[in-house]
């Protein structure tokens, strides 16, 4: 891998540091089972007191039909519906990993038959195929499937099988939840390759982001599986020998509901925290990147969680919904745009459950003219050209300081221009297709106005066209950098989500500031500066949930990311999450007589 991919794979997060002792050993093959989780003081209860369904947690366990497949439909090509019902039947609960086509997925080839919900711990088709959407191939425009929704019945039956799966759930040790998610994290790391594939296909991104992506997954599952044993209260002395201790307890079930742009890394994100700390979840992903789901689904099922556990429910902004008002579940934990968090946190509201969302952001990366320019310039693209630009916590509001604008607008354009486009899944692409033509659109449609607005396209910004006759029809276009952006601007107020980089000249430190913050959105930003007091207290002043120094977009599981404002609520990564799929139990206890006022 090149020095841009390496950058590209230590800015994700999969950093020499992060592959531990014990991650390196765990690759090869002696990882199983030997992690030592910190400091976990719970006994493990002993197998005989183990529920039923985790006697053998590490056991491959045969899938079983829960609801026999009856038959649905899917596209084949454009327009083309075939039927299938009992060869579909007797193939459904397969693995999908198994599965030839999925085997071998390539661009423009795979056609998903097999059906996309999971719960009780088996694949289930949807009833109602009428209520269906297409799911397109973003690299060729392709129909990949037609997605029918779950109804109010289908989710009613996700969310009792993972009540009935949390109630044995909650009842193992943290040391034993643990095991069975670190066999998941075993088995993620040891199919990344074929996963990633299929996330490629799903979502058009580069296969060199997807690979990280799914590394990333897996990560976020050891990480809480090693917490999961530590969960713990507190022992507080009250007077006459009497005290207190605090519980740290499940919710029961939570729901996670996700955006197209990071599918399997965004459900592992949600899941992991949630069953370390012996939640189960009901999962919908987004309509639009349906497929890898049901494929941590099974990998769950696979390491030994108990049917149930983790279940998948697809459908768009009603099936979501449904899943907001659905009484026994406790907590909702939303990925997704401003608009639509603000009717989860509405709905949501109704029953008094809890909340997480992370939502969408407009983030200011500022560049001081102290900087360490080459790592600026790679620091911008990293900010802003990621899955195609469409990265919640993108830096896309780049403000330069005056001094140096011209410098590095020549070696940003230079270095954007250079970006190869095309097949997302050859090694060599480093930017593939937008998730779908409306995208695309939206995305042109905001260069389009930037440019009537007075701001200068220095470069891309078009539609592109690969040669490969696959792609004609995929959502391509070349990434952009505006020049000449002003801050009341469109392109520097709103979300893009596309990769369109804006860049804005600035004086004194107290002036980028003011205007760095002026946004109602609070995600992530960034400073590039050598004059370390000066990173520290931009870093402090900056109203964001998350400020990368001399960097950008190094997220990684161990630490905490979530956003300020209207960017969201609440905290994903980090230990900092185990507050929100947690509650505090208060056990107080009197040691003497009661001393009663009547
Ligand atoms: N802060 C973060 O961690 C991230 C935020 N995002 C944000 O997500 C947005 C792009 O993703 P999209 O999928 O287009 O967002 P979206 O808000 O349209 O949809 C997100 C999810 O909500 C579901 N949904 C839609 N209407 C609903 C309703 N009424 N009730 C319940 N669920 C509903 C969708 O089906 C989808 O699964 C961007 O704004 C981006 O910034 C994306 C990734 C990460």
């Amino acid at each position: 891998m090149g020095e841009r991919g390496e950058c590209r794979r230590r800015a994700l997060g999969v950093t020499p540091d992060l592959r531990t002792p014990h991650s390196r050993r765990a690759d090869r093959g002696r990882g199983r089972g030997r992690a030592r989780p910190g400091g976990g003081t719970r006994r493990l209860r002993t197998p005989e007191v183990r529920p039923a369904a985790l006697a053998q947690p590490l056991a491959v366990k045969r899938s079983r039909a829960a609801n026999p497949p009856t038959s649905c439909s899917h596209r084949v090509g454009k327009g083309k519906a075939v039927r299938f019902g009992s060869r579909v039947g007797k193939m459904a609960q397969q693995p999908l990993l198994q599965l030839p086509e999925f085997q071998h997925a390539t661009t423009g080839s795979l056609a998903v038959a097999q059906p996309l919900n999971f719960w009780a711990g088996a694949r289930v088709p949807s009833r109602d195929a009428k209520n269906s959407e297409p799911v397109y191939e973003p690299a060729t425009g392709r129909v990949l499937c037609d997605l029918p929704a779950c109804g109010a019945e289908e989710v009613d039956q996700a969310v009792r099988s993972a009540h009935a799966a949390y109630l044995k759930w909650r009842g193992l040790s943290g040391m034993e939840r643990g095991r069975v998610l670190l066999e998941a994290a075993r088995i993620i790391r040891e199919r990344r390759d074929q996963i990633a594939r299929i996330e490629v296909v799903n979502n058009g991104k580069s296969i060199t982001e997807a690979e990280v992506d799914i590394d990333i997954a897996w990560q976020t599952i050891e990480y809480y599986a090693g917490i999961a044993p530590t969960l713990s209260g507190q022992h507080i002395q009250l007077p006459g020998g009497s005290f207190a201790y605090t519980r740290r307890e499940p919710l029961g079930v939570c729901v996670g509901i996700g955006a197209w742009n990071y599918p399997f890394q965004i459900a592992a994100w949600k899941s992991a925290p949630a069953l370390a700390c012996g939640n189960a979840m009901v999962y919908k992903p987004s309509p639009m990147a349906p497929v890898t789901i049901v494929i941590l689904a099974e990998i769950y099922k696979e390491a030994g969680v108990p049917d149930g556990l983790f279940n998948v429910v697809q459908g768009g902004a009603e099936t979501g919904s449904l899943l907001c008002h659905h009484p026994m579940v406790a907590k909702v934990s939303f990925t997704g745009s401003v608009p639509t968090g603000k009717k989860v946190m509405e709905m949501s509201a109704k029953g008094v459950k809890q909340v997480t969302l992370e939502l969408g952001g407009k983030s200011p990366l500022i560049i001081f003219k102290d900087c360490e320019l080459e790592n600026a310039v790679k620091g911008a693209l990293m900010a802003n050209f990621l899955t195609q630009g469409q990265v919640c916590c993108n830096g896309t509001r780049v403000y330069v300081q005056r001094d140096i604008l011209p410098q590095f607008l020549e070696e940003v354009v230079k270095r954007t221009k250079a970006i190869p486009i095309g097949d997302p899944l050859l090694e060599d692409t480093r930017m593939g297709a937008l998730i779908s033509r409306p995208q695309l659109d939206k995305v042109l449609g905001f260069v389009k106005e930037a440019q009537k607005q007075g701001a200068r396209v220095l470069c891309g910004g078009e539609p592109f066209v690969p040669s490969d006759p696959k792609l004609k029809g995929g959502y391509f276009m070349s990434p952009c950098v505006l020049d000449n952006c002003r801050d009341d601007m469109t392109c520097v107020k709103e979300e893009i989500f596309g990769p369109v980089m804006s860049v804005m000249p600035f004086d004194t430190e107290e002036e980028v500031l003011q205007r760095a913050n002026n946004t109602t959105f609070g995600l992530a930003s960034g400073v590039f500066t050598r004059d370390v007091a000066r990173a520290h207290r931009v870093a402090e002043n900056l109203q964001a949930g998350t400020c990368f120094i001399n960097n950008y977009n190094t997220n990684s599981v161990v630490v905490p990311f979530g956003g300020y404002k209207m960017s969201g609520i609440g905290k994903e990564n980090g230990q900092a999450v185990i507050e929100y799929y947690t509650q505090l139990k208060t056990v107080v206890v009197e040691m003497g007589d009661v001393q009663s006022l009547f």
